[in-house]
């Protein structure tokens, strides 16, 4: 069955969990060579909202996004679309309701943009007006292997983006954008956030706190803070999260994070 989005209809079997969510994690475990590089991680996420997912290097966040868009099978747990398996959806299906944009992508064949947005959209979709929206005309004919990092990133989430998928998972979409570029991705984003989905992988502590609703801390494979942005600012929790000492300056609307090492570690000053 399918709503009016043309999107399965799995809310038959609901789930104490995932009935109130469209997407869901439920007891998530992911090991490598015996160790647990997710451990246990449950969350609900809401239909709409813009979440950061932030941690220190290895804390688990891609893994816990690729097992949400459904691109890696967890060890134990599952993933829950709105409420059902994500694994009883079809790859299709599961590629039009979850935008997945990974950290690294580089095409199997060298191909260029406009082929590569040919293939996302199908022969039907107009491609100029796909790359005009999107200030990308200039790229269109150049082969993915000769842009910037910038470059593909930005090319990269407009093809992601181009479906409209209700569900977006970006990791660290804005790790190669220039300052411009990437206030422009954290509004659009943000913006997006009001009536999709939009889970992304941060490690801009500034843009995360101060454009996103809700922020999601993992530590060691586990989910140790989720909390609304402004409350988990001005605690001491996020300073162990990443093991530095915080100062927190105003400057109006909003608050900047100082990171300084720790006194123990023998630098700070
Ligand atoms: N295929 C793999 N084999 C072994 N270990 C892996 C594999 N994939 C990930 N890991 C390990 O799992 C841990 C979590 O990795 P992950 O990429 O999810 O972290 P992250 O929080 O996204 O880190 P970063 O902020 O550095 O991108 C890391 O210690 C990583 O080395």
């Amino acid at each position: 069955m399918h709503d009016p989005q043309g999107l399965p209809d799995t809310a038959a079997a609901p789930d104490t969990l995932g009935a109130q969510s469209v997407l869901a994690a439920q007891g998530l475990v992911l090991q490598h060579r015996g160790s647990r590089v997710v451990d246990q991680v449950s969350l609900a996420l809401p239909a709409r909202g813009a979440i950061a997912l932030i941690g220190p290097n290895g804390a688990g966040k891609s893994s816990l996004l690729s097992m949400l868009a459904g691109l890696q099978t967890p060890s134990q747990g599952q993933v829950l679309w709105h409420g059902a398996p994500l694994q009883r959806l079809s790859f299709a299906e599961r590629a039009r309701c979850i935008g997945y944009m990974p950290q690294r992508f580089s095409p199997y064949w060298d191909v260029t943009l406009a082929e590569l947005l040919q293939m996302r959209l199908g022969p039907s979709v107009d491609m100029d007006d796909v790359l005009q929206q999107h200030g990308l005309q200039a790229f269109a004919s150049r082969r993915w292997n000769s842009l910037s990092g910038g470059e593909q990133s930005r090319c990269l989430l407009t093809t992601v983006l181009a479906t409209d998928p209700p569900v977006l998972l970006a990791d660290e979409p804005g790790a190669a954008l220039d300052v411009r570029h990437r206030l422009e991705l954290v509004d659009a984003l943000a913006q997006r956030g009001r009536d999709r989905l939009v889970l992304v992988v941060m490690h801009d502590l500034d843009l995360a706190f101060a454009h996103f609703d809700r922020v999601i801390a993992m530590d060691r494979g586990r989910v140790v803070q989720d909390r609304a942005a402004q409350d988990l600012l001005t605690d001491p929790a996020l300073d162990a999260v990443f093991q530095v000492e915080f100062d927190r300056i105003d400057a109006p609307p909003q608050v900047l994070l100082r990171a300084r090492r720790k006194k123990e570690d023998g630098c700070a000053d």
